[in-house]
């Protein structure tokens, strides 16, 4: 194999990934830093083999015409494909992968840790801290408890059955969720498949897990913030774009919800001004969902392998399709 040629999108790349792929094939690296853009990267994209991508950037036709026929293997480090145009590549026939299930794991812990920081309030309890409000009470800075709460899941993927795996420990007394259809893993979980309308009427926690498509693209909006109950919090783990943030930020100004948790918004990185950023009730964290080292040297291993398979004629681990 050692004349096959892959790009790799991003010089950070964690090593394990470009000693594996260095041993079989010549690398072309974007050493651009912070990190490579479109034009870069289309710029090495040229008579390669393989595209191994890590980048926000778009993957499309654009990117499959510059490399030319003979690309025939892509290797997406990240679970979410919103930033690829999936259809394209397998029209073309590419072998397309991911990295589902290395990285549940590491997401779900984030869900958690945002569910309980905004449901105890910590970014309030943070400004009083620093604003020197800090006070005794006994009726000062109450949160809302997740024992014996409702959580609701929207999307039981990998991702949403690892953070019902998490919270069961939790002491939740029922778990929800919706989707396209009732899954065994629900069962085996104890939680409940209901409609999306009947989950975030139900929930104290919605948490959203599902994949950011056509059919999830602005799901939270004023209509769905309406029907939440006002002492309810919502995670978002998943892509910003599933959630209308004007809507939200109006949602959480006018307390018909009690807080938000969320990990992903719009646009990323998120301004400086955005409104978000004023609310007391809002938890933020800059999508560092899968960014641990050992969870992103998995991903980035998985990635490698599955282009030295595709590569090999061989079936891929985690196949888009
Ligand atoms: O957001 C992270 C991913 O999709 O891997």
């Amino acid at each position: 194999m050692t004349e096959l040629k892959v790009l790799i999108t991003n010089h950070e790349v964690p090593k394990v990934a470009i000693d594996l792929l260095g041993e079989k094939c010549t690398l072309i690296i974007n050493e651009e830093k912070p990190y490579a853009n479109r034009e870069q990267i289309l710029a090495k994209c040229p008579g390669v083999d393989a595209i191994f991508w890590a980048s926000k950037e778009r993957l499309d036709a654009e990117v499959l015409d510059k490399a030319g026929p003979q690309m025939k293997v892509v290797g997406c480090m990240s679970a979410g494909l919103d930033n690829v145009d999936v259809e394209t590549l397998k029209a073309r026939g590419i072998k397309l992968s991911n990295t589902p299930v290395v990285l549940n794991d590491a997401v779900a812990d984030v869900a958690v840790l945002l569910a309980l920081g905004a449901a105890r309030r910590i970014t309030e309890g943070r400004r009083a801290i620093e604003q020197g409000t800090w006070r005794y009470g006994v009726q000062w800075q109450l949160g809302r408890d997740i024992s014996g709460s409702t959580v609701g899941i929207v999307g039981l993927g990998g991702i949403g059955q690892a953070i019902v795996t998490k919270l069961t420990k939790f002491g939740v007394s029922k778990f929800l969720y919706s989707g396209h259809k009732e899954k065994e893993e629900g069962k085996l979980l104890n939680a409940k498949f209901v409609t999306f309308d009947e989950l975030i009427k139900e929930s104290d926690f919605v948490i959203i897990a599902c994949p950011l498509t056509t059919e999830t693209k602005g799901l939270f909006n004023a209509t769905v913030f309406d029907k939440m109950k006002n002492t309810s919090i919502l995670i978002n783990i998943a892509r910003g774009g599933i959630v209308v943030q004007n809507d939200l930020v109006e949602a959480l100004q006018q307390k018909k919800i009690f807080a938000a948790g969320l990990d992903v918004m719009t646009p990323e990185p998120l301004p400086r001004d955005s409104p978000l950023l004023k609310l007391d009730n809002v938890v933020l964290l800059p999508h560092i969902g899968s960014a641990t080292i050992g969870t992103r040297a998995a991903m980035a291993q998985l990635t490698a392998q599955n282009i030295l398979m595709g590569l090999g004629g061989a079936p891929m681990f985690t196949p888009v399709y």
